[in-house]
């Protein structure tokens, strides 16, 4: 690790060197990658604060590996800067390699190197140099990272495939913090795992990463996975990115219909805005603060439109999606409004609408069910 105490800015501007609070500060800037005429990155700009955690999501292709390839020094920028505890890691010229780079990267399958035991595997992360001399200090440490990602001491003698897929991905992370990185970057770490160790290894990983105070990177193709894990969801599509944003800001406030799509269900609604009101097939909703006036197009999260016998909204039971714990319900927007509810040209019977019921039973085809809105919708231009 350098770690030269100097306040001199370097040849780029960037201040070198430690800041002791800028320490795990991650920031990018209009960074540009193209493979061969295909420009895959197209000047992607985030800031990442010490110690916090930042999912990286979007569809397949848009390019959230390569930025995460580009953070690690795998692969070289055409424009646009990376600098990493206020430390210049890639700016034109200047460039320090992967190696050097105070990075852990986690890849989708831990790579682990299949003929070391996973106790090799980690020591081989280990920075021996620093180390107290001798095979004793070394198993120490290993035991003690071992004890870090909650595996026992007895698994270090093991071969990867002597152990689960999700103890694998854990040894693959403490193999990237025996380095004691700045900046841990985890590339699909989670995605080959079943449901249920896939949240359990999050949940431990994110705790290491977060006790150890390392700033941490996700890249992630699942939704869910990103608003739970991050600090901040980063929505990466067509090599920009989206929106950023904490997690609850990114799916209760998406920036545009897209966005509000890949993060989740959205029911999407022709809707007609005056003042802080939209006014379409369910009546009168109330509106997130917008600038938008005149015809929109208004999203709502389905679990906002709830089952509630004095509802005002009237619809009939279409089909139901059964998930256990929750079920998906389509219904068809009947007329019989209750007196004294705003109406207007917008507000039609037959559209059909999908919500969100914990109680499978009501769900029946054709139960009619009465309806309330809860929250604030979203307006999107109407033609978007
Ligand atoms: N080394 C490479 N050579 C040529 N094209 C590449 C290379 N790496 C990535 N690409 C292309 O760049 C685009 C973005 O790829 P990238 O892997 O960054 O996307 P992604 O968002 O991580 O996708 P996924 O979720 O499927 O992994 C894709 O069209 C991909 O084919």
């Amino acid at each position: 690790m350098t770690s030269t105490p100097t306040s001199t800015p370097d040849a780029t501007g960037a201040v070198d060197y430690h800041d002791p609070a800028a320490r795990g500060r991650l920031e990018v800037s209009g960074l540009v990658k193209s493979f061969g005429p295909q420009q895959v990155l197209r000047g992607v700009t985030l800031s990442v604060d010490p110690g916090s955690t930042t999912a990286i999501v979007g569809p397949s292709g848009s390019g959230k590996t390569t930025l995460l390839r580009l953070i690690a020094g795998f692969e070289r920028a055409e424009a646009g800067s990376v600098t990493l505890s206020g430390r210049t890691l890639a700016a034109g010229d200047a460039w320090v390699p992967a190696h050097h780079r105070d990075v852990g990267y986690v890849a989708q399958d831990g790579a682990l190197f299949p003929h070391l035991t996973v106790g090799q595997n980690i020591a081989f992360g280990l920075d021996t140099s620093r180390l107290p001399q001798g095979r004793k200090a070394t198993r120490a440490r290993v035991a003690e990272l071992l004890e870090m990602v909650s595996l026992a001491p007895a698994l270090a003698t093991r071969r990867p495939h002597e152990i689960s897929g999700g103890q694998q991905q854990r040894v693959a992370l403490a193999r990237a913090l025996a380095r004691e990185p700045e900046l841990m970057l985890l590339d699909e770490s989670f995605s080959a795992l079943d449901a249920g160790l896939r949240v359990a290894t999050r949940r431990t990983v994110a705790k290491v990463l977060h006790d150890a105070g390392i700033t941490t990177v996700l890249v992630t193709h699942d939704q869910a996975e990103a608003l739970s894990f991050a600090d901040q969801v980063a929505v990466m599509r067509d090599g920009l990115l989206a929106q950023v944003d904490s997690p609850l800001e990114v799916y209760t406030r998406p920036v545009d219909r897209a966005t509000a799509e890949f993060l989740g269900d959205a029911v999407m609604l022709e809707a007609w805005v005056e003042g802080d009101t939209a006014t379409c097939s369910l009546g009168a909703v109330r509106l997130a603060p917008t600038t938008r006036r005149g015809r929109v197009q208004l999203m709502l999260r389905p679990e906002q439109i709830r089952v509630d016998e004095h509802g005002p909204i009237r619809g009939v039971v279409v089909d139901t999606d059964y998930f256990g714990p929750e079920s998906t319900v389509r219904l068809e927007l009947t007329s019989g409004r209750e007196p004294g509810c705003e109406t207007s040209a917008l507000a039609r019977s037959g559209e059909i609408i999908s919500i969100r019921h914990s109680n499978a039973f009501i769900a029946a085809k054709g139960t009619e069910l009465r309806l309330r809105i809860e929250g604030e919708a979203i307006a999107f231009p109407p033609d978007a």
